[in-house]
């Protein structure tokens, strides 16, 4: 197996380097490369992993030219700058590292809170200037002070439980916190209004969604306490930069600390420059313990799903780990391969499909083996269907899928069937893994049959009468066509019969026709796997 090739196109802690190297794998590290749009767009197609910070932008057109990726690693949280239907409709995972710079985000918003109450950056530029202007800062107590947090979840919770620790009393607003969790963490939970009103400081911790764009807007800003100071350290573009400024200048707001802003790099703000705006450029993340974690983490996600297929923090696939891995290969190949099988029959649009589980491999993680099946079953319709965009595709298409565990029903160990409902019929058909790690087909629409799945194959349905076989052989024969495997099953004597035929090579057209032809015979198909 060649090396897989990753690219880290951000600054990210060389600690990655090492893990790649140490796992095996080639890396570039190019921390500035990621700024290079252009030059990223003309050398990415040479590898199969990119890692990345926030400089980097993910983009369709970049991905486009993406022949071999399989993996965008996020050392971090945000994936903003990430185009994950792009990924996604090319089968690229997309993972990031969702808890490795909390603390030191969460500590960055504190910092900003304590130095924003205090005017520490005005006040030390002042005092390095030789000014000595002791009756020109007055600060505020945090003590007893409200803090408003919108959005609570890793990071808006730990800077809730520190500023806890320092005597505040916290109010937060985030629609999916629960009461429970709530009241863990010791926040009162309150509306958006209700924390404007009460808030003596007010810090964001949501990601920038349509819903959560500036959330801090000129009508929220009114509706707010007289002196309130505002933190961003999330995403800029959660707060209206430009309303924001005019309340700096009216005193409505008495002081706003940002990391973050809606054009980064920030070379030129509207906040720059007014009384009490501490900026910094987007730090948040930026200590040695938080880009070792995130740098250390990603690399290990990303070699563990090169190198085994473990998928972990992934934000388009579910979770897979690296013991999970091995056992389910043959399980996603089976599932992949009965989907395709289903959808090479089917010409009709599918309005519905169930995928039943059974025996050993129910207890498997099913979520990635109905996504291998929805690949094989949509690809042979749509053609750019992969696993990771097929569950997106499905439902784009109105397709409504079933996933039915049970325990075994049946002689084997594990069983999956795929069933699937068009206007006209529903047709069932039904796998297994042997010992050997081959998928087998067992059961085609209630007919049992025993057969691996060939390269090409002819599928064929007829009526149970003597003289099929032999024409059918023959027939083949005589087009040069070989028989590599030959599998017969039928429901009764004198009733629905199936041939399934594996062949080397291809299966010619006019052979097919004269298959089709044959006086027994409902129904022929080719196929491929
Ligand atoms: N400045 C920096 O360098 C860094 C910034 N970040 C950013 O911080 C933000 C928060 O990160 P985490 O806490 O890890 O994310 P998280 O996903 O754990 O928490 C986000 C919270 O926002 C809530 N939320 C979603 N929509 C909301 C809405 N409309 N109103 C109120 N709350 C809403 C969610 O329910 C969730 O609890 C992200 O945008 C992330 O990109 C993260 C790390 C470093
Ligand atoms: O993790 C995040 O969401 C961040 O915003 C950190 O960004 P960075 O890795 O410092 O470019």
């Amino acid at each position: 197996m060649t090396k897989p090739k990753v690219l880290i196109s951000d600054a990210l802690s060389p600690a990655a380097v090492q893990i790649f190297k140490d796992r095996g794998i080639e890396v570039d590290f190019q921390p500035a490369l990621g700024k290079d749009k252009d030059k990223l767009a003309e050398i990415i197609g040479d590898y199969d992993g990119l890692a990345i910070r926030s400089a980097t932008k993910v983009t369709a057109k970049i991905l486009a030219n993406a022949r071999k990726l399989k993996v965008v690693g996020r050392a971090g949280i945000g994936v903003d700058n990430v185009e994950i239907p792009a990924a996604t409709a090319k089968g690229v995972i997309v993972m990031n590292t969702p808890f490795g710079n909390s603390i030191t985000t969460a500590e960055h918003a504190i910092t900003l809170m304590l130095a924003l109450a205090r005017e520490i950056p005005a006040a030390d530029a002042s005092t390095q200037a030789g000014k000595w202007e002791k009756n020109r800062f007055m600060g505020v107590e945090i003590t007893g002070k409200t803090l408003g947090v919108i959005g609570c979840g890793n990071i808006g919770s730990i800077v809730a439980d520190r500023a806890l620790g320092l005597k505040m009393k916290v109010v937060a607003f985030d629609p999916f916190l629960s009461p429970e969790r709530a009241r863990d963490i010791g926040v009162e939970k309150v509306e958006l209004d209700d924390l404007f009103k009460r808030a003596d400081f007010i810090t964001l911790h949501t990601p920038l969604t349509d819903k959560t764009r500036n959330i801090i807007d000129a009508d929220a800003i009114a509706g707010m306490k007289k002196g309130v100071r505002i933190i961003n350290c999330a995403r800029g573009g959660l707060v209206d930069e430009q309303a924001l400024a005019d309340a700096l200048n009216t005193k409505q707001v008495a002081g706003a600390a940002f990391d973050v802003f809606v054009e980064e790099p920030a070379t030129g703000n509207v906040l720059f420059g007014h009384p009490n705006v501490i900026c910094t450029p987007h730090l948040g993340a930026s200590t040695t313990e938080a880009q070792e974690n995130v740098a250390l983490q990603v690399a290990e996600q990303m070699s563990d799903y090169l190198l085994t297929g473990a998928i972990t923090n992934a934000l388009n696939f579910p979770s897979i780990t690296a013991e999970e891995a091995p056992k389910l290969k043959p399980f996603v190949e089976l599932a992949e391969k009965l989907g395709s099988f289903a959808g090479q029959l089917t010409e009709t649009g599918i309005s519905k499909v169930t995928i039943t589980y059974e025996g050993q491999v129910a207890e498997m993680k099913i979520k990635a083996l109905t996504s291998a099946a929805l690949s094989g079953l949509l690809r042979p319709m749509l053609g750019d269907v992969n696993v990771v965009s097929a569950p997106v595709v499905a439902k784009e298409r109105g397709m409504v899928v079933d996933e039915v565990v049970r325990a075994a029903q049946s002689d084997y160990e594990s069983l999956i069937t795929v069933t699937v409902f068009t206007e006209r019929q529903e047709r069932s058909v039904s796998g297994t893994v042997y010992a050997d790690g081959h998928p087998r087909l067992v059961d085609i629409k209630g007919i049992r049959v025993d057969a691996e799945f060939g390269k090409s194959m002819i599928y064929v349905t007829n009526e149970d009468r003597p003289g099929f076989i032999g024409k059918f052989a023959s027939l083949l024969g005589d087009a040069g066509v070989n028989i590599a495997t030959f599998n017969l099953g039928r429901h009764s004597q004198g009733g629905d019969a199936i041939a399934l035929v594996e062949v080397d090579g291809s299966v010619p057209e006019n052979v097919l026709a004269k298959v089709q032809a044959l006086p027994q015979v409902r129904q022929a198909k080719a196929l491929t796997f």
